[in-house]
């Protein structure tokens, strides 16, 4: 059994994997690490293998505390990855952009693939049919959005995800829930027509903490798996073992 986490910027997101099959998710808060840790293990005691993937500001030695009880192993820009990173800056490429460019590489191999992870930030990953990881892009997320209209003015009230009632908010709660949640969508639906222009035939993979929500609202069609990062951490595990 392979235990893989995620430490985003916003929770720390852990799944228990036997082979390919999700035994149980987890999310939980930065502080609250080590007491989750310990009782995934009590509960699932025959995991040998801890595997990470942090942007977060929780490092290593966090970590490192298990080392005792199973092998742990912190995903680096020093591990193989099945596709060639042709971005230009690859050492400050997130660690998990890389392991979404991975399982998106494993799970759809020789295809065009774009990954959008609606998480604090919205990043979205390009790797095209040849197996080349070419970049993409970084926004603010749904709710950073919500944060920093509060945070950078005098006036706006912090408010949290509401549908809007209109295109024309017709109050000031009604305008940001309509600028931050509508323009949300039409950033994601126009990067992928973008894409598409471009890149005629291509797989779309949607996930993060919000990859519900905006499911039933894109236009296009797309994959949406919350658990995507996650079971790309143990697909890229077993591949580094498998290649190691
Ligand atoms: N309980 C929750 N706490 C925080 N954010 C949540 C929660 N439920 C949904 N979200 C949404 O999930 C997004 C964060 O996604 P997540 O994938 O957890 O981020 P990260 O991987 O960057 O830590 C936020 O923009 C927010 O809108
Ligand atoms: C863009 C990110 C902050 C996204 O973090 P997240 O929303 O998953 O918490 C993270 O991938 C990161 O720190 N990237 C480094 C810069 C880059 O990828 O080019
Ligand atoms: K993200």
């Amino acid at each position: 059994m392979v235990l893989t986490v995620d430490v985003g910027n916003t929770r720390i997101k852990a799944s228990v994997f036997e082979g390919s099959t999700a035994l149980e998710n987890f999310v939980f808060e930065k502080n609250e690490l080590e007491k989750n840790i310990e009782k995934i293990l009590i509960k699932f005691s025959n995991c040998s293998d801890l595997v990470v993937s942090s942007v977060g500001k929780i490092e290593k030695e966090s970590f490192l505390a298990f080392e005792n009880r199973l092998k742990v192993h912190f995903f680096t820009h020093e591990d193989v990855f099945p596709f060639t990173n042709k971005y230009a800056t690859p050492k400050t490429l997130g660690i998990d952009r890389m392991i979404l460019a991975s399982g998106a590489t494993l799970q759809f191999p020789k295809q065009n693939r774009l990954v959008i992870d609606a998480g604090t930030c919205i990043t979205y990953d390009f790797i095209d049919e040849n197996d080349n990881y070419l970049g993409g892009a970084i926004s603010p997320g749904l709710r950073l959005r919500y944060e920093s209209l509060h945070q950078f003015t005098a006036k706006l009230p912090l408010l949290t995800f509401e549908e809007p009632e209109n295109y024309v908010g017709n109050s000031t709660k009604q305008a940001i829930h309509s600028g931050v949640v509508n323009g949300f969508v039409y950033e994601i639906d126009g990067f992928i027509d973008e894409y598409q222009a471009e890149f005629s035939n291509f797989i779309i993979i949607l996930t993060g903490g919000d990859a519900e929500f905006l499911a039933k609202r894109l236009k296009n069609t797309i994959f949406a798996n919350s658990n995507f990062l996650l079971e790309s951490l143990n697909q890229t595990f077993q591949y580094k073992t498998d290649n190691d």
